[in-house]
């Protein structure tokens, strides 16, 4: 099946600004109260500086310098650290950014979500840098939704690295669908990133016919990913097309994508976990320009 797109920029949207209709209903609320609202521009500043530094920081530690990484985990303490820039981040995608992403992977579940009520087998969801406990999908009660953050803010959302999260067992609980909204381009490496996409794989669970119906069959086991736009549309080192080789050679098809002013959203399905000859994805400049930015991810091995 051919993916779906919406159209590239939401004109509705484009014409009210950001934060204004469409998925635009404002963050879901928070466990916690936030503390006072920095400007626009303040937060999207220190989003800015959080992810500078944690480059930095992961560039410093793999040359083995401990006191320029010692100086900057300083500087980033500094600035509030991990629990400032997820404030920043639910303030940000507030007033910049159109609202509770999930909102658009409810949208695009909906086929499915429509009949979870009737056979009362709900979908399991991971939700992987969790900031909310009330957001679309938790809402929906569509979901079994396990949430985890590096910094717990709420509850409901327990506190743990992916990257450290143990694989389940080949018979273990696994999810059909698994969400990293704004969390790829948080890793500082693009060697981590590629190592993120690769894990998700490994959390999915690829069922027979007999487990899912036709409907789920053609969706499920899906990856909800979401990014700043310019991520993917003005770097010089990822385009969409190379995105979706990217996920082809992990085993993902491109089912649905949407595009907004400042977020690209993409439905993938997995549809068989990667061999070991699965293609290498090098650093590869694929659209040269002054004013784009380095954005990538690298597939190792
Ligand atoms: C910008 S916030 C995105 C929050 C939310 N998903 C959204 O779309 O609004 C990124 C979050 O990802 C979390 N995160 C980054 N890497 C992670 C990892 N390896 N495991 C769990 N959470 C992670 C960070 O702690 C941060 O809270």
């Amino acid at each position: 099946m051919p993916p779906k797109k919406s159209a590239s920029v939401n004109r509705k949207q484009r014409q009210l600004g950001p934060g204004v209709g469409g998925i635009a209903k404002g963050r879901p609320p928070l466990a916690k109260k936030p503390q006072a609202a920095l400007s626009s521009e303040k937060t999207r500043q220190l989003i800015r500086s959080h992810h500078q530094l944690n480059k930095q920081l992961a560039s410093v530690e793999n040359a083995g310098n401990r006191e320029e990484a010692d100086e900057i985990r300083k500087r980033i303490e500094q600035l509030g650290g991990l629990k400032s820039y997820q404030q920043a981040s639910i303030q940000g995608q507030a007033n910049d950014r159109g609202g509770d992403s999930s909102a658009v992977l409810m949208e695009w579940l909906k086929p499915l979500t429509s009949v979870v009520g009737k056979d009362k087998s709900k979908l399991r969801l991971l939700e992987v840098g969790a900031l909310s406990t009330r957001n679309a999908c938790s809402r929906s009660g569509c979901f079994d939704v396990e949430r985890i953050d590096l910094n717990s803010q709420a509850e409901g959302i327990k506190q743990q690295d992916f990257m450290a999260r143990s694989i389940p067992s080949p018979d273990g609980e696994r999810f059909d669908v698994i969400s990293l909204s704004l969390v790829l381009n948080y890793v500082p490496s693009p060697e981590g990133r590629g190592d993120m996409l690769k894990r998700t794989c490994e959390f999915l669970s690829i069922r027979n016919e007999h487990t899912y119906s036709m409907d789920q069959q053609s969706t499920l086991p899906a990856l909800f990913l979401v990014l700043p736009a310019p991520c993917i549309v003005n770097s010089r080192y990822m385009s969409e097309e190379r995105l979706a080789s990217l996920m082809e050679s992990l085993g993902y098809a491109l089912l649905r994508s949407k595009q907004t002013s400042k977020l690209v959203f993409y439905l993938w399905q997995l549809k068989a976990r990667p061999g070991s000859r699965r293609a290498k994805f090098s650093k590869k400049q694929v659209n040269p320009g002054i004013n784009r930015n380095n954005f990538s991810i690298v597939l190792q091995h």
